[in-house]
């Protein structure tokens, strides 16, 4: 799992390397500086979760890099180390905005629990704290962190899976806002027209149904921040009523007349070319613009491949922890295998991969065949015998390859737990066939499929959405039709 960064600027190489050793010992990951100068190019390169900086330093002292690392990293915590006496240096290190300081000369116990106070976690672990270990990753967490203390809105693209709401809620955690409310709409996956109710409330009466009075997302969140999830799947007249609610900063329950102000931090994702639907005229263009004050984009997973294993490994962590098994880990073939795969369901793919290989590893250890990787699960869908599609297959394959007593150790536990959702998957790949063949009828027009299938266009492009994350390469289904 990945752990914590913390940046050493001290130019005693001693007590630099000392340091570094009692927070390395503690858990931590170090990266040492012998000047603030040094510190800098450091700073924008790598994500760092705090600085421990030596106040005198020849050139720029550890106040001045504490005042620039405010100004441009003002996400990043900050701890000084004084010279004994010096009191005032105390002082101004506060006043300076450390967050804390400590005196030289001190005990290596001094310096880890002060590290753990300002880290706030007693554990140094970043449990919860998302992956980033490619340096694409991890420059667009340092900018999330730039852009989180401000409080433009912000537009996160990248394709389904990539992490969009993770960074969403990343930028909400690194922000002013971070104990006020988080809250996720996904704007596909609501009927149109309850989309407007839930996000601007409603009044009892308001529609049949509408028996009591209820506040909306945008009241939910006031004080914190809204994440609308898939914007694209608005539709024309409620991105105009959005578009008022944001300008005005204020909402009115539907079958309301008192206004309600807001003071809400919009953030909005898409897997789409938004700009593209603004020229198609899907998109209004003001509110394109409203909502991407600042742009972001996340690469698919396969373009980030140092993100691979790490993620993996936080997920089966993650998966392990939740079903209480024993310690299981991943051997070089299938660190190997997870390089080479393309992950278009990008990590959401990769989550279910792992979920599938827990079942079906034997002995503690995740092998590459155990991924069910090799023929990249969605390539051949469709094509195989009748009914049963390829992860199926590969699941009874190997059901039938456990031999009782050997494989006892937490497959037959995982199976009983996961024998509904192994039901669900059947059913949700059979669901995903039928789509694929009436695509492949309608030579890929989606109203017309849509329609022969007695679904709305906008629930067919969330399924699709959601074949894309289980691996199912669309267009290539389509061009081997
Ligand atoms: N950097 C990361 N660190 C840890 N987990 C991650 C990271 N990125 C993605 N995940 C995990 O992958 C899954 C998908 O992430 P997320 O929901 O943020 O993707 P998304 O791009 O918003 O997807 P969609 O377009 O379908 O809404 C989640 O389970 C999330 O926890």
């Amino acid at each position: 799992m990945a752990k914590t960064t913390i940046l050493i600027v001290e130019d005693d190489r001693e007590l630099r390397e000392a340091l570094s050793t009692t927070l390395e010992i503690a858990g931590y990951n170090c990266v040492t500086a012998d000047s603030a100068e040094s510190a800098i190019p450091i700073l924008e390169k790598r994500v760092v979760e705090l600085v421990v900086s030596d106040v005198n330093m020849p050139g720029m002292n550890g106040h001045e890099l504490l005042e620039y690392i405010h100004r441009q990293f003002p996400g990043i915590p900050a701890m000084l180390i004084t010279a004994y006496g010096q009191i005032s240096d105390a002082v101004s290190a506060m006043q300076s905005g450390a967050v804390d300081y400590i005196v030289k000369p001190f005990e290596p116990n001094v310096l880890i629990e002060s590290v753990k106070r300002v880290l706030g976690a007693v554990n140094p672990s970043t449990e919860g704290q998302p992956i980033a270990e490619d340096p694409f990753s991890r420059q667009l967490f340092q900018l999330a962190r730039k852009v989180a203390v401000s409080d433009s809105t912000v537009m996160i693209a990248g394709e389904s899976g990539t992490g969009k709401e993770v960074l969403a809620r990343y930028i909400h955690a690194s922000s002013p806002r971070k104990n006020q409310p988080f809250i996720a709409l996904n704007c596909a996956a609501i009927p149109e027209n309850m989309l407007e109710a839930i996000l601007f409330g409603h009044e009892k009466g308001a529609y049949t149904g509408a028996y009591n009075s209820a506040p909306g997302k945008f009241e939910q969140a006031n004080g914190g921040t809204i994440l609308l999830d898939e914007i694209s799947e608005m539709e024309l007249g409620l991105q105009a009523k959005l578009l008022r609610v944001i300008q005005e900063r204020e909402v009115e329950r539907v079958g309301g007349r008192k206004t309600i102000s807001l003071d809400v931090r919009v953030l909005a994702t898409t897997n789409r070319d938004l700009k593209e639907y603004v020229a198609e005229g899907k998109f209004r263009e003001d509110l394109y613009y409203r909502l991407s004050v600042f742009p972001m984009q996340w690469k698919p997973l396969r373009e980030r491949p140092l993100d691979i294993v790490p993620l993996a490994e936080r997920l089966l962590g993650d998966h392990i922890a939740k079903m209480k098994l024993p310690p299981i880990s991943l051997d070089q073939s299938a660190k190997l295998a997870m390089q080479q795969y393309s992950w278009p369901g990008n990590v959401r793919e990769l989550d279910n991969a792992v979920q599938r290989a827990l079942i079906l590893q034997q002995g503690n250890v995740i092998s590459a065949s155990d991924l069910c990787l090799e023929s990249n699960v969605g390539q051949n869908f469709g094509r195989d015998t009748v009914g049963l599609n390829p992860p199926t297959a590969m699941f009874e394959q190997a059901f039938d390859s456990v031999d009782g007593a050997s494989n006892v150790d937490g497959a037959s536990q995982l199976l009983e737990a996961e024998g509904a959702s192994v039901l669900g998957e059947d059913l949700k790949q059979r669901e995903f066939q039928i789509i694929i063949d009436m695509l492949r009828k309608e030579n890929g027009r989606k109203k017309q499929t849509a329609e022969k299938l007695g679904i709305s266009p906008r629930t067919l492009r969330y399924k699709m959405a959601r074949m894309r994350e289980c691996g199912i390469d669309l267009d290539a289904e389509m061009s081997a039709a």
